[in-house]
């Protein structure tokens, strides 16, 4: 067997990667000329657009990143050899230069084993530093090699120092997340997983797989992300597009369901009332109380007709649409359709023929038709139902103190003058939920979902009745009065009771001795979770005392400095109402400083609140005063979970005040 040359063997696949780019730019360039040819060859203006769009997404679809590699391994079977990479590359003849990760073969890629080779001999991985490809590793499985976690371009990409927006994970994807990525859309799933454990990068590499599976379907129907704040929507934002997928909408909660603006807030009480499932319920009783049972009949003048229906029939059609269970609107355009019809038929018995469109759109309004509908069945805008319920909440489904605390002390002037708070734009949604259908996406990804109210489930729910979900969450990381402690609650909610509840254990972001120092809190959190095991045996954890006297902000100002000295993102993460100060102190100090939405900034020190730290990471994070942290929340021990599990591969903290007594017990 001739000797294995690796320096050949290297320069081989760089000109495979060279050739490859340039196939892909071909592409481009045709795609590119295609969308400017669009006008001249498309018959009308109407197809011209739609020609343009979808050509215009195409080019965007084939763009190259020079500064990611293309392909990132290579999969060897007995008969060919195929490269796997971010999208198909093909050659001008159409020959597969690349695979897309997506595609059906290459998942072998990523479950290929020594016990279930699927028929791979050698699978490589491919080391790059900013897109020149330098190295590879080969596991030969017929040789029953096989690498498996410590595998060394995994180390390396874990280990990475973590600069900008989230990157995508497809080179190194591993088993247990490649189950969740490639699950069918048809399947709701609910992934419990440790901080660090992928479950964001999970959720965004699912929806990439689906809609690279079930193209047309979702692009008609839509894909969401659902993310807890602007700065971590923010934070993930890049991936998709670096996967090619380019229409995917990402949204908060907030955002779903931001119909008005807030211009109120509420007190903490009325605002765990309104989260609760039972003002669904409040809401909905109060709608369908408004329908009275017909007590007149109808009569109507028609030029020297006059058509009546008695009150016996009006009864019939009013229980008939109610018993159809359809949302109130529908149900009300369903009555005001029968009424007409009855209209239309005495009219066509009478004269002896049909009456036309325009003679059915005058009897549905006329006055006393209209009359009818409004005592019977009468318009509701969802605004109106809600402040009618906050004037008036009596309903025992509520207690006296309970309708006290949401009571509105004063009827604005209209509806349009109401202040509403965000907590009653659920409200306002969950009643346009129920005066009309919302439209359903084919696929929606929740992250950080133990944080989702009843009633937030139930926004969601209403979005994703016909198609499918994915909820990505932690327990522990519960911070909102409402957080989970089980996910067949969310789960019931959403509309999708029967979702499979998955674990992700192996954590890739938090090093061993910080997770161990995080995990000491579990306990005291009281939900039952996995603990994370940590890829990660580098890292550093240092706990900083400060004494009584001595300036705990410029002490915190010392580590931050020190951390400045590695590669890598610091955060000063503190309490939210230390933030303003301690940025004031950075600036003093001539240390550029971050917001953490601020993604594209070249500042290396982001100052982050407590309440925004989740869902983020940073190579260094400096926690100031975990007390306070603690103090400032009902839930301030899991919101101090939280921000111990953002580092990357240093924590530092730092605190005047004793650590909460769970952290300074060692586990067991
Ligand atoms: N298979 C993998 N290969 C390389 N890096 C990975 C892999 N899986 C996850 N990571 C990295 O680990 C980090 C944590 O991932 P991610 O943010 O998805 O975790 P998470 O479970 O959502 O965490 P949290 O609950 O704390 O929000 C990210 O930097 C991610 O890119």
């Amino acid at each position: 067997m001739p000797a294995f040359d690796l320096d050949a063997e290297l320069a081989a696949e760089r000109q495979h990667l060279t050739e490859s780019r340039a196939a892909l730019a071909r592409m481009r360039g045709r795609a590119e000329a295609l969308y400017f040819t669009g006008d001249q060859v498309a018959g009308d203006a109407y197809t011209a657009e739609q020609l343009g769009r979808h050509m215009a997404r195409r080019v965007l679809e084939l763009a190259d990143d020079p500064t990611t590699p293309l392909f990132f391994g290579r999969l060897e079977f007995e008969e060919a050899k195929y490269h796997v990479g971010r999208r198909h590359v093909t050659d001008d003849s159409g020959e597969p230069m690349v695979l897309d990760w997506r595609a059906p073969l290459s998942r072998s890629f990523y479950r290929a084993s020594v016990r279930d080779p699927q028929g791979v001999s050698t699978r490589r991985r491919f080391g790059f530093v900013k897109g020149v490809l330098t190295s590879f590793e080969d596991e030969h499985l017929d040789r029953g090699e096989e690498l498996g976690t410590s595998s060394r371009i995994l180390t390396a990409e874990i280990e990475r120092p973590r600069v900008g927006p989230m990157r995508d994970i497809v080179a190194t994807i591993q088993p247990e997340q490649d189950e969740l990525v490639r699950a069918d859309l048809a399947d709701s799933i609910c992934v419990q997983g440790a901080p660090g454990t992928g479950k964001t990068a999970v959720g965004l590499h699912r929806a990439a797989f689906l809609l690279y599976l079930h193209r047309e379907r979702l692009r008609r129907s839509g894909v969401l992300i659902v993310g807890p704040n602007t700065a971590f929507l923010g934070y993930i934002s890049a991936v998709l597009p670096a996967l090619g997928e380019v229409e995917v909408k990402q949204a908060t909660v907030d955002d779903l369901v931001a119909r008005l603006p807030v211009r109120a807030t509420d007190p903490e009480k009325s605002t765990n009332i309104k989260h609760d499932v039972r003002m669904s319920e409040v809401l909905r009783k109060a709608l369908w109380r408004k329908i009275a049972k017909p007590s007149q009949p109808i009569t109507v003048s028609d030029g020297s007709y006059r058509w009546r229906i008695d009150t016996e029939p009006l009864r019939r059609i009013v229980d008939e649409a109610r018993r159809e269970g359809l949302p109130y609107g529908v149900g009300r355009d369903r009555v005001l359709a029968r009424v007409v019809g009855l209209l239309q038929r005495q009219s066509e018995y009478r004269t002896g023929n049909s009456p036309g469109e325009p003679w059915l759109r005058r009897m549905a309004k006329v006055a006393p038709v209209k009359e009818f509908l409004e005592t019977v069945w009468p318009a509701v805008t969802p605004e109106a139902l809600v402040m009618e319920v906050l004037l008036d909440p009596a309903d025992d489904l509520l207690t006296a103190e309970e309708q006290e605390a949401i009571r509105w002390s004063k009827a604005p002037k209209t509806v349009k003058s109401a202040k509403f708070s965000a907590a009653d734009l659920v409200l306002i949604d969950e009643a346009a939920g129920l005066l009309e259908r919302e439209t359903s996406f084919g696929h929606v990804v929740v992250d950080e979902a133990q944080d989702l109210s009843p009633m937030q489930a139930r926004a969601i729910a209403r979005r994703s009745e016909h198609g499918s979900l994915t909820l990505l969450g932690d327990l522990a990381q519960g911070t909102a009065p409402w957080a989970a402690a089980d996910w067949r609650d969310t789960l019931a909610h959403l509309g999708k009771p029967d979702a499979s509840v998955v674990p992700l254990t192996i954590g890739f972001r938090v090093p061993a001795a910080v997770v161990e120092l995080a995990n000491r809190l579990l306990p005291a959190l009281r939900v039952d979770v996995p603990e994370a095991v940590s890829l990660r045996r580098d890292g550093d954890l240092s706990i900083v005392p400060v004494a009584e006297h001595a300036d705990l902000d410029a002490e915190t100002l010392v580590e931050v400095t020190a951390a400045l000295e590695h590669e890598g993102s610091v955060a000063l993460i503190a309490a939210d109402t230390a933030v303003d100060r301690l940025r004031a102190h950075l600036t003093a100090a001539g240390i550029e400083s971050a917001t953490p939405d601020d993604v594209d900034t070249e500042a290396r020190v982001f100052v982050v609140p407590a309440s925004v730290a989740k869902g983020l990471e940073y190579d260094h994070v400096v926690v100031h005063e975990p007390a306070d942290i603690v103090a400032a929340e009902q839930r301030g021990l899991n919101r101090l979970y939280v921000v111990l599990t953002r580092a990357v591969s240093r924590l530092s903290v730092v605190h005047q005040k004793p650590l909460p007594e769970a952290l300074t017990t060692a586990a067991a």
